[in-house]
């Protein structure tokens, strides 16, 4: 068994005051963990602790409710905003790989997103930056939320400033595609009660995917399930450490850097413990870019002499693709890189 290992990385050099030889060597770091590994632990992001508690508060207040009362707050799926209840999507489907049995990950998941009202200064279509559905049982889930999701834009964009100067590109880069960014935080709740396992069914938490946009801040809770497609092809366990978030790239930079750097391969399989699904939660920001903007592959990754290997893409025409796949179960045909890595998984 090779040994796996999550890169750390301390980003407070640059979420704060940081010397110009601290940053480059984070810089330097950075870009090694996302050529070999994708993901990458994240440390000194100065995300306080009150407020992923209170996080964790807003999940456990929101997942607890009866069916019934979440089913309120259902959505069309092309809005990617609401609740999602268990075995309603399929994240397989993302990537057009068939999963076990249809629409079945039994996670159940709640979605908001920057809205349209956020970008003032930008003309944005009102369908692409949905408003939000608030649950409202509890004042308090709005409140923590929207904190949370103000901490993980800031660390987001911080990695954005590191990313452009570990590509070499001009420090503000990303922010000439990032300005009215199709930002969403999905808290994902993995239960399910006793009598609705079957003996042997194949379970899937939540199916194989890569994430769609640049990059993924993600809390999760330290209940085992989340894995790692590494390069050796096999999967592996990975939790945050004490105090860090898991960051992982997304499709869209893989775009960008030709496959340089990595949208890695993740699945969740909690484990089940005498016919019971150890309850596990975690919360995804996804920070995917303008959808208006085209994503085209850096030339300078493309070896001379050799094509890139995306087609240039609209960040919106990329995440619809993606979206009708998990949501609404229409195969997506254009992920051929991502689902050949599937298949070769052992
Ligand atoms: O639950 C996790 O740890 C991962 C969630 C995830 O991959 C996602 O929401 O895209
Ligand atoms: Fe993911």
């Amino acid at each position: 068994m090779t040994e796996f290992l999550v890169p750390t990385v301390d980003i407070s050099s640059w979420a704060g005051d940081g010397s110009p030889e601290e940053r480059s060597r984070v810089a330097r770091d950075l870009d090694h963990a996302c050529r070999t590994v994708g993901f990458i632990q994240i440390v000194g992001h100065g995300v306080p602790a009150s407020v992923t508690d209170g996080l964790a508060a807003a999940v456990d207040d929101f997942f607890t409710r009866p069916l019934d009362v979440k089913k309120r707050y259902l959505r069309p799926a092309a809005e990617n905003r609401g609740y999602s209840p268990p075995k309603s999507e399929s994240l397989s489907y993302s990537l057009g790989v068939d999963p076990v049995t249809r629409m079945n990950d039994f996670f159940e998941a709640f979605n908001v997103g920057a809205s349209a009202a956020d970008y003032p200064h930008a003309v944005v279509a009102a369908d692409d930056y949905a408003a939000n559905t608030w649950p409202a049982e509890n004042l308090d889930f709005r409140t923590r939320a929207e904190s949370y999701f103000a901490h993980a834009r800031r660390v987001a964009h911080t990695l954005t400033r590191i990313f452009a100067a570990a590509l070499g590109v001009e420090p503000g880069w990303f922010d000439t595609f990032t300005d009215h960014s199709l930002d969403v935080l999905r808290m994902n709740n993995y239960a399910l009660p006793p009598g609705e396992i079957e003996l042997g069914a194949d379970l899937t938490g939540m199916g194989e995917h890569t994430d769609f946009g640049i990059v993924t801040v993600l809390w999760a809770d330290q209940v085992a399930g989340l894995q790692i497609l590494g390069a050796d092809n096999t999967w592996h366990d990975v939790q945050p450490a004490d105090g860090a978030l898991l960051v992982n790239l997304g499709d869209i930079t893989a775009r960008l850097t030709n496959d340089v750097w990595m949208s890695t391969l993740h699945r969740v399989k909690p484990p089940v413990v005498d016919g019971t699904i150890e309850r596990r939660r975690s919360v995804a920001f996804f920070h995917d870019g303008n959808a208006d903007a085209t994503i085209r592959t850096l030339p300078q990754f493309v070896p001379v002499g050799e094509e890139p290997l995306y087609d240039p893409v609209t960040v919106k025409e990329h995440i619809l693709a993606k979206l009708n796949g998990s949501r609404a179960g229409l195969k997506n045909t254009t992920a051929v890189r991502e689902a050949a890595r599937v298949h070769a998984a052992r």
